[in-house]
């Protein structure tokens, strides 16, 4: 019985334990019971809680049987019903007898809450719960419910879907649905994919409205066996993560292009494969990828190779973006640039992963779950090492876990101003006309925050840069719904179209059934000709005229 003492602790977190469920657990010197199976069934007894918690009430097991806790309740019903094993600990213990006596009624009230839910088998359920739908409060009838819409109704918490980006570098979307993806249905929206996703039709696909060349899977599908995904025709990107590459829709004209920070290289490579599609044979401009960690650059070296975009990208390495002279070659011939810095991280799906632990009657209480492995930060890359061994790559180091309120307003301010740093510098290219700002961050003071500073900076107003409005914007990302947050932009500007800042720039949110992280991207353009440029092209010509007399010709 000591599993279940130990792992109500656990449970409950007291307000001095900080830390991820993991760390609390592992780090614990009180355990009786082995570690693993402790955080094993705290984890599972979380994920379930809305389910069991709704069971418990309706089963009125806390009014029959007074010695249990709701806490201890969850734990014992949740192995009663859904661990193979069953409850761990002698027959003849009285908390365990006294769940047990009431195993058929618990079994039922199961039962009417998964068809309340029109899952047929106790199979679906379980893919439910995995999808996570179950934590999005499909649990109306419990005590506590997450995430409360304004009329009370637990707003929907969708599952995220895999996004697969078809490497046209390599490959068409044609010939991947004609072979890699044959046979798979196509759903008609990403909506219904979703909610088809819970009884774990994995061969099913969704063509992206917003993205060319993109697609959704189910959340369980798992493309990174496929020779497609090891031979680079496929990469796995989120869909916001394609909105920067897209939105700075780089054309012939433009020359070359900069991606200031380019690790581990989802935009690089997305960058590179719309300017292959754009671009003559005969005249290719170049991606120039900067990226300042030297473990990163090897990631991205890897993914550069693997995409097949060798020809069209040149990697700076060790290269930090600051410390390039926008005058001088190869910068001053750049037209484009992508500016993704790093930023909080806080919209990443599965970097904030709390469990909000449903106890029956009234108790809401989170517990931090460790990151999925999916999404936990990866040992350096070593040199040589296959790309393919790391399926989904993160873009982002996010921010350090348990960061108490004071010490995230410090890190955003000191983000932030970097981020801004970096923008204004990206402002400074002679022959830039076209900007892409993105973060995967939910905080203001990342995104409208530095955009509207960045816009009222000298050299903005100088150079004539200005916010890219949604009119203007290419069609997929004029459609996008959510924009920027007016409220935030109000926060840090008085000017009169500041809702046309906003409109212009674009918001990702997670968890809804647009099936996106959160995330955030402005584009930035300059119309007219200006000092900066004019300096530049005298001095050119300066030089010509001395090479010219040089040659003595
Ligand atoms: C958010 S990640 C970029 C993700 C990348 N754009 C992608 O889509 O795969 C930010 C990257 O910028 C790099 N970085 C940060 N500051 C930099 C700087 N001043 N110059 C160049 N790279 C920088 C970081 O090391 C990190 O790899």
């Amino acid at each position: 019985m000591s599993l279940y003492y130990d792992a109500v602790a656990l449970l409950v977190p007291s307000t001095d334990q900080a830390g991820s469920l993991k760390s609390r657990v592992f780090n614990s010197k009180h355990l009786k019971s082995p570690p693993k199976q402790v955080y094993a069934l705290v984890s599972e007894a979380s994920k379930w809680s809305s389910v069991v918690s709704e069971v418990v009430e309706k089963s009125q097991l806390l009014q029959l049987e007074r010695k249990l806790s709701p806490n201890l309740a969850l734990l014992l019903v949740h192995d009663l019903l859904l661990n193979k094993r069953g409850i761990s600990a002698p027959s003849s213990h009285p908390l365990r007898t006294s769940v047990e006596k009431h195993k058929a009624r618990l079994g039922a009230e199961l039962t009417k809450t998964r068809l309340k839910r029109g899952l047929p088998s106790i199979e679906e359920l379980r893919a439910y719960i995995e999808a996570g739908d179950a934590q999005a409060g499909h649990t109306a009838n419990a005590s506590t419910t997450f995430n409360s819409s304004q009329d009370g109704i637990a707003a929907k918490q969708w599952p995220h879907p895999r996004w697969v980006r078809v490497n046209t570098i390599k490959t068409t979307s044609e010939e991947q649905l004609k072979t890699t993806f044959a046979g798979y249905e196509h759903s008609t929206s990403l909506e219904q994919l979703l909610d088809n996703s819970s009884s774990r039709r994995e061969k099913l696909l969704h063509v992206d409205k917003h993205i060319p060349n993109l697609l959704a899977f189910p959340p369980s599908a798992d493309l990174s066996k496929t020779s497609a995904y090891t031979q680079g025709l496929i990469i796995l990107q989120d869909k916001a993560s394609c909105f920067p590459a897209y939105l700075l829709n780089l054309r012939p004209e433009d020359g070359d292009c900069v991606d200031a920070c380019a690790a581990p290289g989802n935009k690089t490579t997305h960058l590179a494969a719309i300017m292959h599609e754009r671009e003559s044979a005969a005249r290719k401009s170049t991606i120039y990828a900067c990226e300042r960690d030297k473990t990163r650059t090897l990631t991205l070296q890897q993914m550069v190779r693997i995409a097949g975009a060798e020809g069209l990208v040149k990697i700076k390495a060790c290269q930090d973006f600051l410390r390039v002279d926008p005058k001088q070659p190869p910068w001053n011939g750049v037209g484009a640039l992508l500016l993704d810095p790093s930023c909080s991280g806080s919209g990443i799906v599965g970097r904030d992963e709390v469990v909000k632990v449903v106890l029956p009657r009234e108790a809401v209480i989170e517990v931090s779950k460790p990151q999925s492995k999916k999404r936990k930060r990866k040992p350096p890359v070593e040199a040589g090492r296959p790309i393919v061994d790391t399926p989904e790559i993160p873009e982002e180091t996010p921010l350090k876990e348990d960061e108490l309120p004071d010490q995230l307003s410090i890190r955003l301010t000191a983000l932030s101003n970097f981020q801004l740093k970096l923008l204004l510098h990206a402002f400074e290219f002679p022959k830039a006309r076209k900007i892409t700002y993105s973060t995967c961050s939910i905080y203001a003071q990342e995104n409208e925050h530095v955009v509207i500073k960045a816009l009222d900076s000298p050299i903005a107003k100088r150079r004539g840069w200005r916010i890219l409005q949604r009119h203007e914007k290419i069609s997929g990302m004029k459609a996008w719904e959510i924009r920027g947050d007016l409220q935030a932009c109000r926060e840090v500007s008085e000017a009169e179209d500041v809702e046309k800042v906003a409109e212009a720039c674009i918001r990702c949110e997670k968890g809804t059934k647009e099936g996106t992280q959160g995330f955030f991207v402005a584009a930035f353009v300059r119309d007219g000709e200006d000092q900066a440029a004019q300096e530049l092209l005298e001095e050119e010509e300066e030089w010509e005229g001395l090479s010219d007399s040089s040659d003595g010709s």
